[in-house]
């Protein structure tokens, strides 16, 4: 991978756009100058995770905004500008967290995030309310999966009536960030279809299906005003633009989930792309120009954040479970690659089913991992380290195969997230899923893609008619060096192991092989 020295240019008066990324494990943020199409500086803090039994997974709103204030003044620091430069921010932010506030804007509890699996029950009474699986589909385009902030609220009603009855607004991560930049209760309709009381067909609330998660509260007040993705929230509130030394004028664009972000920041915003997320979760997303129904469930029918739709696959265990096996083994990340790359293809026959945080696609919540096929011979740390790898990346070859028409033709996909700065690891995809990967430039692609939306809405709001394919051709280009092309020996192996990943999941939990 390209460091980000070799893509510097001059430093712009003005025309800076920051964009913000508040994923799983840390918020990272970059600063663009749009008009020179560079990436001038970037920053990245860690998030504190809380676990529970029972698949808890929870964070302290304050502990985000902590690591904004921290990445900022890294990413400040590295472009060497005057933060007054900066003329609008876009905030990315991981999916579906229930974010309920009080009336003064404090959280009735912690934020409770997407890979929380102690509301599975919840979800499972909920599909039932709504009217099973075609009854999801019919009013909201989708199955509610476990993760969705729906859940969460149930789960909060029936468990912490107390917080419950507090609730003023309910918000998603990025929507809380914009709403401590701004004051303004807003969302915009890509992260908004994550909720599960939003119809992704017709891009409106579903006043109905919320009424049936939540009885007593008013949808009409509870839930923000929804803003078109083109469009801003507001001005940053003079408290932070003094904070953070940024001119009292700063627009906040709408900003979206990290996924709709990166596939702006990959380019995606037309159909023919696929992008794949090696993050905390694994994703893999096509861009639509209509909604893509799934009767299985398995495909999300988000919105995009740039017009039209974004049909989606998660898994929850990817970079959290190689994570896991590497802190085991108490191996650094380059160590790691290396003990990785030492095993042969397929690991000597060892596989690891990740499901270390319950899984979402296949939809096995209450799942645990498993290594199997462990012999006297192949019990090595080297195998245990590919095997978690290869693990992780047959979900993201089960989830490829599920997008069907969306991915069959496509000749390339475009990597982002932590994993995909492991050369090792990428090409492990390019042959477990028989496609060349390609990563962008910059890996930390939503945070790239807010910053162009930010870019976006700012040229919108000046009556300027820079759209937002021109933004993406000046400012997301590949990086040549990161190009992996399936092998073609390794490619048969791994289609035999998939095989095998596939029946052990059918053997295990009657996922149908
Ligand atoms: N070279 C690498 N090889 C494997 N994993 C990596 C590498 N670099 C970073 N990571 C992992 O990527 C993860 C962070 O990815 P990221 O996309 O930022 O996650 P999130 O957005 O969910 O917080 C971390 O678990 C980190 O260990
Ligand atoms: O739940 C989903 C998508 O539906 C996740 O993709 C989250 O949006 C978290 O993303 P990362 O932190 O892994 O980037």
């Amino acid at each position: 991978m390209k460091g980000l020295k070799g893509l510097k240019g001059l430093k712009g008066e003005q025309g800076m756009y920051l964009g913000v990324d508040c994923g799983t494990q840390s918020t990272k943020v970059v600063i663009v100058d749009a008009e020179r199409g560079t990436i001038l500086g970037e920053g990245s803090r860690a998030h504190q995770l809380i676990e529970g039994d029972g698949g808890r997974r929870e964070q302290s709103v304050d502990d985000w905004l902590a690591a904004l204030r921290g990445a900022f003044a890294d990413a400040l620091a590295e472009a060497g500008i005057d933060a007054r430069a900066i003329r609008a921010i876009g905030v990315s932010g991981q999916q579906h967290g229930m974010v309920a506030l009080d009336a003064r804007g404090e959280p009735v509890y912690p934020a409770k995030l997407w890979c929380d699996t102690e509301t599975a029950l919840h979800n499972e009474h909920l599909i039932e309310a709504l009217g099973g699986r075609q009854g999801c589909l019919d009013k909201l385009g989708l199955l509610l999966q476990t993760g969705y902030t729906a859940s969460k609220v149930a789960w909060l009603r029936d468990t912490h009536p107390e917080a419950y009855r507090r609730i003023d607004s309910l918000l998603l991560p990025h929507d809380y960030l914009n709403f401590w930049l701004t004051g303004e209760r807003v969302t915009e309709c890509g992260d908004a279809s994550g909720t599960g009381y939003f119809d992704t067909r017709r891009r409106a609330w579903h006043h109905e299906a919320f009424k049936v998660v939540a009885p007593e509260l008013d949808p009409n007040t509870m839930l923000p005003r929804l803003i078109d993705s083109s469009e801003p929230v507001g001005r940053v509130r003079a408290e932070v633009a003094r904070e953070l030394g940024l001119s009292d004028d700063v627009l906040v664009a709408s900003g979206g989930g990290d996924n709709m972000m990166a596939a702006i920041g990959t380019g995606n915003i037309a159909p023919g792309l696929v992008t794949m997320s090696l993050g905390t979760s694994g994703t893999v997303c096509a861009y639509a120009e209509e909604p893509v129904i799934d009767a299985q469930g398995m495909v999300a029918n988000f919105c995009a954040s740039s017009g039209g739709w974004l049909p989606l696959v998660c898994t929850m265990n990817v970079t959290s479970a190689t994570t896991r096996v590497r802190e085991l083994f108490g191996f650094d990340v380059a160590t790691f690659g290396e003990r990785v790359a030492a095993a042969p293809v397929g690991a000597e026959g060892v596989m690891v089913l990740p499901f270390f945080n319950g899984e979402r696609v296949p939809p096995l919540p209450h799942a645990s991992a498993s290594f199997v096929g462990l012999t006297s011979v192949n019990t090595s740390a080297d195998n245990l380290c590919r095997a978690v790898v290869e693990g992780a990346t047959y979900g993201m070859r089960y989830g490829l195969e599920l997008l069907g028409p969306l991915a069959d033709r496509v000749s390339e996909i475009r990597l982002v997230g932590g994993g995909a700065k492991s050369p090792v690891w990428r090409q492990i995809v390019a042959d477990v899923l028989g496609v060349e990967v390609v990563c962008p430039r910059l890996t930390e692609a939503a945070a790239l893609g807010a910053a162009i939306q930010a870019a976006w809405c700012d040229a919108r709001q000046r009556g300027g008619g820079e759209s937002l394919a021109t933004l993406c051709q000046r400012l997301v280009s590949l990086d040549a060096d990161t190009r992996a092309r399936p092998r073609s020996e390794a490619a048969t192996r791994y289609d035999e192991r998939y095989l095998g990943y596939r029946q052990a999941l059918a053997e295990r939990y009657d996922v149908p092989a």
